[in-house]
């Protein structure tokens, strides 16, 4: 098990076909809660008054959590910084 905090800012073209835009956006969101179900995207985060957010992955390693991320249909508008976590040694749970 790995976890990974992750930052995704989007940055969709303006001039992008409206239908185009709206069909990705709807994808993004179907493969997210896929992944949310599974277990492997924890917490997902808005930054308020943002287009980006804040994500929580729970995966086996970078290899997949890479595969996750190149997978989104929104990965070609994003900007994303990735932080390996590991346990904080006070904490007490
Ligand atoms: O809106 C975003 O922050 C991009 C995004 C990630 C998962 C999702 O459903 O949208």
């Amino acid at each position: 098990m790995a976890l990974f905090h992750v930052r995704m800012d989007v940055h969709i073209p303006h001039d992008l076909d409206p239908e185009v835009r709206a069909q990705t956006v709807a994808r993004e969101k179907a493969y997210s809660q896929e992944l949310q179900r599974s277990g492997k995207w924890r917490e997902l985060w808005r930054i308020v008054g943002q287009y980006s957010n804040i994500s929580i992955f729970d995966v086996e390693s970078a290899d997949e959590l890479h595969e996750i991320l190149q997978g989104l249909p929104l990965f070609p508008y994003m900007d994303m910084q990735v932080m390996a976590l590991t346990r904080h040694p006070s904490r007490i749970d």
